[in-house]
């Protein structure tokens, strides 16, 4: 990408991460977080589960009955949404506006679905594809991680196609970053974000 090209998507500060699982995004942000503590604002997701001891609502997620959950869904307010262990977990575009009007910088880290839906919102977004060096280094890394069975292994590596693919498209991302060596890698990112004040 060109300097010019570079400097004018680096303004946008909302920052998406996508790429397959175990590409590194967690990694990444990981090191950027702990090295910009107060830089980065985070959208607190919607969830229908209940709030656990010591948790405020708005703070740690803004909680919300099944019935307002699939009304939100029906009004397309959510970027993207899940089901886990029958409750419904969720990241609306209100809730990253807000996060924005807070900081500086925010930064979003979700799926090909997700990009496709903020992409379809007027969320001006810079889009960072993190891809792996290739499909047998996903696996090893998987494998490494050691926190999925084989199962779960072996379906984050058939959606990684999927990924791959989606990202390697021109038009997806402002920045592909290949994440063989970590320190490259995230010296591209933080370079990146910070090109532009
Ligand atoms: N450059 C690298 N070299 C070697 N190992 C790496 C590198 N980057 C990340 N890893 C390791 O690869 C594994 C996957 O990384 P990570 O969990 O950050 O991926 P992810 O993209 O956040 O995945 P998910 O979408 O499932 O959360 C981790 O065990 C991490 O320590």
């Amino acid at each position: 990408m060109s300097p010019a090209a570079r400097s004018s998507t680096a303004t946008k500060r909302l920052i998406v991460l996508f790429g397959p699982s175990g590409a590194g995004k967690s990694t990444l942000l990981k090191r950027l977080f702990k090295e910009y503590p107060n830089e980065f604002g985070f959208s607190v997701s919607h969830t229908t589960r209940q709030p656990r001891p010591g948790e405020v609502d708005g703070r740690e997620y803004n909680f919300v009955t099944r019935d307002q959950f699939e009304t939100a869904i029906a009004n397309n307010e959510f970027i993207e949404y899940a089901q886990f262990s029958g409750n419904y977990y969720g990241t609306s575009v209100k809730a990253v506006k807000d996060a924005l009007a807070k900081h500086p910088r925010c930064i979003l880290d979700i799926d090909m679905q997700g990009v496709k839906s903020i992409k379809k919102t007027d969320l001006d977004a810079s889009y960072v594809f993190v891809s792996p060096p290739s499909l047998a280094v996903l696996e090893e890394r998987l494998r490494n991680r050691k926190t999925d069975s084989e199962d779960s292994i072996r379906k984050r590596l058939e959606a990684a196609r999927a990924e791959i693919e989606f990202g390697n498209q021109l038009g997806s991302h402002d920045i592909k970053i290949v994440n063989d060596n970590l320190d490259e890698a995230y010296k591209k990112l933080s370079d990146f974000i910070f090109s532009k004040p």
